[in-house]
């Protein structure tokens, strides 16, 4: 392999399982050891929210509205070029949706590999262990089978949202995921907290810390099954579609907190940036596996109140017509 080869780092994970949250924290590492990180974040929304958290001066492609894993194949490699050439980062960080087949990005970056001067160094798994858990206690569906197959692909993963757990609990899902992966690092997290130098260090390991080269051979089975026999990849997400809803003015702050509190089921994650009729600043709004978050924030350029709602078969119309009712309310 030629020198001065820059590692690209995918993080995978289900939707909200703390992704961003561990990206923000390695960008920071990065920048403040003089390394110079870019990112590339694919958005199932028309709008990159989790952009808003990532410094300016780190170079950033966004490609939204749809998974990388199922749109044209292709984009991922034309952001990596583009990044590439015209920024020369040390290092790239792709942060997928929460709904993609990591094999597929995986096969994407490892082409590419082949003409720019890039590595793929790690595939990065956040496993939202609370989730987890129910969904392996429940309904034992399509969600739980991405989760699975996002865990076999890895080689470190974040056992995150660890504070969530009690410890038979945690012990349960620790079980399951050791079972998938016998050999990725895996660490217990709090908020995506580790030591960052991990992620640096994977790619020092020999090749059996690949992610590609490294797996089980049981790991690999199911995908490339489904890979030479139509695509099923595809199918195992088509069913996750995504709202975003445009405020056309702000809403009151109690009244919305009502409507997330009482999503339906089936919208499993949603985030926004909202301007509140009653509060003076404006807010990154998150939502996910039932619990909400506020947090101030000036968004970077001119950025619309939106929120975008993620989940399976929902009605869409429901959502939109609530937010209407909200929007009519704050204006009278
Ligand atoms: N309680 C708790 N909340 C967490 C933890 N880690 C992340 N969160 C919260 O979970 C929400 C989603 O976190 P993100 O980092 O945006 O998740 P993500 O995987 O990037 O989400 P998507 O990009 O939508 O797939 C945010 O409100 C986080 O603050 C954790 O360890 N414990």
């Amino acid at each position: 392999m030629a020198n001065k080869r820059i590692h690209v780092y995918v993080l995978s994970g289900f939707l909200g399982s703390g992704k961003t949250t561990l990206l923000t924290k390695a960008i920071d590492y990065f920048t403040e050891a003089g390394r110079k990180p870019a990112v590339i974040m694919n958005e199932i929304g028309e709008v990159n929210l989790d952009g808003q958290l990532i410094a300016n001066e780190v170079p950033m492609s966004e490609l939204l509205g749809g998974c990388i894993c199922c749109s044209s194949r292709g984009d991922l490699a034309t952001a990596l070029n583009e990044l590439v050439t015209t920024e020369q980062p040390d290092l790239i960080f792709v942060e997928s949706t929460g709904i993609a087949n990591p094999m597929e990005i995986i096969d994407e970056i490892t082409d590419a590999s082949l003409i720019l001067p890039i590595e793929l160094s790690a595939l990065i798994t956040v496993v939202d262990a609370p989730q987890l858990l129910e969904l392996n206690r429940t309904s034992r569906g399509k969600t739980y089978r991405l989760m699975r197959d996002q865990i076999r692909c890895a080689n470190l993963l974040l056992l995150n949202k660890t504070d969530l757990l009690q410890g038979v609990a945690l012990q349960e899902v620790h079980d399951l995921v050791r079972e998938w992966n016998p050999y990725a690092d895996l660490h217990y997290t709090v908020f995506s907290q580790i030591d960052i130098q991990l992620i640096e260090d994977i790619h020092t390991e020999d090749s059996a810390g690949s992610p590609v080269q490294g797996q089980p051979e049981e790991a690999s089975v199911p995908h490339s099954h489904e890979h030479h026999q139509g695509h099923d990849h595809h199918h195992s997400h088509n069913h996750v579609m995504a709202y975003t809803h445009f405020f056309e003015r702000a809403v009151d702050s109690n009244a919305f907190e009502q409507f997330v509190s009482q999503l339906p089921q089936e919208v499993y994650r949603a985030k926004g940036i909202l301007s509140f009729s009653d509060t003076s600043s404006r807010f990154l709004f998150q939502y996910a596996y039932r619990e909400m978050d506020f947090v101030k924030i000036t968004p970077k350029g001119d950025v619309p109140d939106v929120a975008v709602f993620i989940g399976e078969n929902f009605a869409k119309d429901v959502i939109r017509a609530e937010l209407l009712k909200l929007e009519a309310e704050s204006a009278t």
